[in-house]
């Protein structure tokens, strides 16, 4: 998994750390020089126009951590607002990175006491985003490691899938080392790489991460800065 390279010719220590992605000619500068709030759009339409600036979206349930690691990427504590109840985050927020790129903030799906109409208008409002969205490199679809692999994370994978856009797994909380009866991060990867191993013919990119101690934090922005040279020079 990565951007110009012939899968015959990957050798081992050409894979990042904690992931199954490759690192390839399209790999550069992956730094974050600034960062800063550009606008939160309640429609699509709204969004920020620059057809050269490539995106990438931050999916997933919401409390996975989708603000937090907003913040660990940017080393800014409250660039993203983050927060221990659901549904924190409601529309769609653009960042502006190095002036040249942006790091978009989805509101989360799937919180418990979410009414059914709440949540037709969450899937409607962010599916119309994802359908009609040129300017999007990919989703980072993350996925709470510290559980065993969800239906609702599964069905939003297959969804994007089938409409062809292009997708990293981004696993979170992989600190989080409960004892007890639940099964570790490491495991609940694996599950959840087995599975969609039988839904994709092409395995997508995915990689551990933690927003507390900053696993995963650079070789994801390698990965980013690949995709988005990749997106540029296409
Ligand atoms: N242990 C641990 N906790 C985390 C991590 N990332 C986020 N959290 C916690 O999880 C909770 C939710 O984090 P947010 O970043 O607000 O989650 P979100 O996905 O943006 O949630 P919504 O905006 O509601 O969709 C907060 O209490 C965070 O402190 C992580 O890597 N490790
Ligand atoms: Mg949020």
């Amino acid at each position: 998994m990565g951007p110009g390279v012939d899968p015959e010719d990957i050798k081992e220590d050409m894979v990042l750390p904690g992931s199954n992605i490759v690192v390839g000619p399209y790999a550069g500068d992956a730094k974050i020089k600034e960062v800063e709030f550009v606008k939160s759009s309640n429609k699509v339409k709204d969004c920020p126009r620059n057809e050269e600036r490539g995106e990438f979206a931050m999916l997933g349930r919401s409390n996975v951590g989708k603000s937090s690691l907003i913040n660990a990427l940017v080393k800014k504590k409250e660039v993203a607002l983050t927060s221990k109840k659901p549904g924190k985050t409601q529309l769609i927020n653009h960042f502006l990175v190095n002036k040249s790129w942006y790091i978009v903030d989805l509101p989360g799906y799937g919180f418990a006491n979410a009414s059914e109409a709440a949540r037709m208008d969450w899937s409607s409002f962010t599916k119309g985003y994802f359908l009609n969205r040129d300017t999007l490199v990919s989703v980072l679809l993350l996925i709470d490691a510290s559980v065993p692999p969800q239906k609702i994370d599964l069905d939003c994978a297959n969804w994007l899938g089938r409409n062809n856009i292009p997708i990293t797994f981004v696993f979170t909380k992989c600190d989080k080392m409960k004892g007890g009866k639940a099964k570790r991060p490491d495991q609940n990867i694996r599950d959840f790489v087995e599975l969609i191993r039988q839904n994709y013919k092409h395995q997508p990119p995915w990689i551990m991460t933690s927003s507390v101690s900053g696993l995963g934090r650079d070789e994801l922005l390698l990965h980013m800065s690949q995709l988005r040279n990749y997106w540029n020079n296409e």
